[in-house]
Parts: C-alpha cells; structure tokens; sequence
C-alpha cells in the first residue's frame, strides 16, 4: 500500500501517478486533496507524514506546486525522510542511498511521463545500506537527540 497526498498544485500529477501504482497492482489511499481549490499543501502533507511517523504505512508520494512545501513539512516528523526529486537519477538516488519513505514530486516542474520514469525507478532500486546505512543512523539519533 502507498500513500498519496497533494495540494491543489500537485492534484493532476498525483491522479496521474495514482492510475500508475493501480497499473502495477499497487493498493493507493489518497489522503487528499480530491478536487482543485486552493488549498494549504500542510494540512496533506501532514496526513500522509504522521501515518509513515507511526509506522502505519511504509511508503508514500506527496504532490505540490514545487515539491519544496511538501518536502519541508514531511521532513518533520521522526523516521520521515521524504526526497524532492526532480529526475529519474535523483529518485534511484533517494531510494538506494537515503532509503527514502515519501518521494515528492512537483506538479508544476515535471512533466507525467517523468514523473511516471521516477516513481517506477524508485519502487524498484533497493536501499544499498552499508555506509548510507551509518548516515541515517546518525540522522535518527540527532531526531531522538531533539526530542528530549
Ligand atoms: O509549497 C509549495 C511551494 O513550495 C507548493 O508548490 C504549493 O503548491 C504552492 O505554493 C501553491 O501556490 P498557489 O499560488 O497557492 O497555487
């Protein structure tokens, strides 16, 4: 199962990307937004971060006008690491070295078939670990550190 959420910004590359993970047999909960108002991408964000905090779900795709919003809310919350990527390499790159649990993409920067290209490649690479592993340990003691 995958997550999605986008704000009015990333609503059409998300419907696009929906049809994509349904294509490969993929169950998708969409946690909003579902129509083209003009709305604040936090609050979808939000939803779709805490559930991957709490270890509801394992992966999830975030849409907005840029990707930078999303991006900075998601990167919030403890055991998040959400990747803007703009192009296939970055998106190999956020799965086999940052082991990254939301990928975020911008409606209004990439075109779909990019897009499609970038969120196939990342549900396929495969996290390397190794010294990549050794770097986001210190990331997660440095979140439990801020915690106290
Ligand atoms: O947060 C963003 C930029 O970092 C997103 O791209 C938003 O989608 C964008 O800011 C929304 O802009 P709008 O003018 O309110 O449509």
């Amino acid at each position: 199962m995958i997550l999605v959420g986008s704000d009015h910004g990333g609503l059409e590359l998300k419907e696009a990307i929906k049809l994509l993970l349904t294509e490969r047999g993929i169950t998708v909960e969409d946690c909003g937004t579902d129509n083209g108002n003009s709305v604040d991408y936090p609050d979808f964000g939000i939803k779709v971060a805490r559930k991957i905090s709490a270890g509801e779900a394992e992966k999830g795709i975030l849409f907005c006008g840029t990707g930078i919003g999303m991006s900075i809310v998601a990167n919030k919350f403890p055991n998040v690491r959400a990747a803007l990527a703009t192009d296939p390499f970055m998106a190999r790159m956020a799965k086999e070295h940052n082991n990254a649990n939301i990928l975020v993409l911008g409606g209004r920067v990439l075109d779909e078939a990019t897009a499609r290209e970038m969120v196939c490649v990342w549900l396929d690479a495969t996290f390397e670990g190794g010294r990549h592993q050794g770097r986001l340990d210190k990331i997660a003691a440095l979140e439990k550190e801020l915690m106290k």
